[in-house]
């Protein structure tokens, strides 16, 4: 059997991200069923939890494999769209595993984008207290991003994420041929989690982006390959050093989300996609560290000139201090009631920083209310 792309080295949680090509035949030429075979082990129940934008392609096709291999497969299709990761379709999931025998050897397979990834791992993680899951991301952000790593988990209307769990999958089977049918506006999305990587930790991978994007626009098979294997390495490597982000390391992966996650929830979700939040938070997070001393302005223009290469927004014209703020109060990060913040240091390192003046998260805010 070949060997898997990249190992998420967890001890006894190890598991393989695959990343390969499907061949215009439908053929792999790695073979899923072996490699879920190897990763799983027995198994004769599959809950397939799907997004309903892939049900006649990926999930098809999935669902297929598992039933060639004589897996009994129970069907649970999610409606697209970041509201899904709810408690009313979370108790959906819970009720269709009860009324089709999902035991504790039932295996979940979320294929989709973070969305089902984060809803369906969670169904998993809490169903019979703990199933075995395995993640086929559908989205560059998926591949890049959520599907490793292990955590899961829906939002409550005040709080991105608020309830989760850390549980890891099997197995990341990720084929770069789905993204064929993605539409631009998420495939931007994904595009803002990948910079970040280049940012906290990965300066010569940020240089490769600065010559790239429009490689990664077009979506080239080579250049995509490349950003994704190399997003997920450096995922992996930080998820290996703090698997649930107690040392701190872990946390950087947050670079700009406490004002993206703000973003998203002050907005209503699904307004602001993720990836979208996620580069407006990298430009607050960025002037925020210029005013605090802790980065040179040339860092934003950096940042600034990729991120628009990539077509991302970089405003958000409804940002609100007066709204996001107690949003940004819930944030996981927060410590003995204080905000900490992923700000930059230089490109390819950032560090997390407590006690930031209230007056200047304010002015970062503002800021990108508007281009100036
Ligand atoms: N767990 C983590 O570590 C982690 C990391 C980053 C983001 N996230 C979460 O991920 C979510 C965002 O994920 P996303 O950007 O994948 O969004 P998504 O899951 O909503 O997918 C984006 C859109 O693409 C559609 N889609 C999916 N695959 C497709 C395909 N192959 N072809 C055509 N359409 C397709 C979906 O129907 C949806 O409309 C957010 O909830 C975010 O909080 C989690
Ligand atoms: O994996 C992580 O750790 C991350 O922070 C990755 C983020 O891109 C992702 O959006 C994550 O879901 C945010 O986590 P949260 O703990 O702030 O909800
Ligand atoms: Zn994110």
């Amino acid at each position: 059997m070949a060997s898997p792309s990249i190992e998420v080295a967890l001890g006894e949680r190890s598991y393989p991200i695959w990343i390969t090509t499907s061949q215009a035949d439908g053929s792999n030429p790695v073979d899923f069923a072996s490699s879920f075979q190897d990763s799983v082990g027995s198994c004769s129940h599959a809950v397939l939890i799907h997004d309903a934008a892939i049900a006649d392609t990926v999930a098809n096709q999935v669902e297929r494999v598992l039933a060639g291999m004589n897996i009994r497969v129970t069907n649970i299709q999610v409606p697209s769209g970041e509201t899904s990761k709810s408690v009313a379709q979370l108790e959906t999931i819970w009720n269709t595993m009860l009324g089709s025998g999902t035991d504790r050897q039932s295996v979940v397979v979320a294929v989709g984008g973070g969305v089902v990834g984060d809803l369906a791992g969670f169904a998993a993680a809490s169903f019979t207290r703990g199933l075995r899951f395995v993640q086929v991301p559908t989205t560059l952000l998926s591949m890049v991003d959520s599907s490793v790593g292990g955590k899961t988990g829906i939002n409550l209307p005040g709080g991105k994420n608020m309830v989760g769990s850390f549980w890891q999958p099997q197995m990341v089977w990720i084929d770069t041929q789905t993204l064929s049918t993605l539409p631009d506006r998420d495939f931007i999305s994904g595009m803002a989690e990948v910079i970040k990587y280049g940012v906290i930790e990965d300066a010569e991978f940020f240089s490769w982006l600065k010559d790239n994007t429009g490689s990664l626009a077009e979506r080239n098979p080579d250049a995509l390959r490349h950003a994704i294997t190399r997003s997920c390495e450096s995922k992996a490597r930080v998820v290996a050093e703090d698997e649930r982000e107690t040392s701190g390391r872990r946390a950087i992966l947050n670079y700009g989300h406490t004002f993206a996650h703000a973003i998203e929830a002050t907005a209503g979700y699904g307004v602001c996609l993720h990836g979208e939040a996620v580069a407006i938070g990298m430009q607050m997070a960025a002037r925020l560290g210029i005013d605090m001393e802790l980065c040179p302005p040339s860092l934003l223009e950096e940042q600034t000139a990729v991120l628009e290469a990539a077509k991302l927004p970089l405003v958000w014209k409804e940002a609100d201090p007066d709204q996001m703020l107690p949003v940004m109060a819930r944030d996981k990060k927060v410590a003995h009631g204080k905000l900490r913040f992923i700000l930059p240091n230089r490109i390819g390192d950032v560090s997390l920083v407590g006690d930031v003046p209230a007056e200047k998260v304010i002015r970062a805010i503002e800021a990108c209310r508007s281009m100036n």
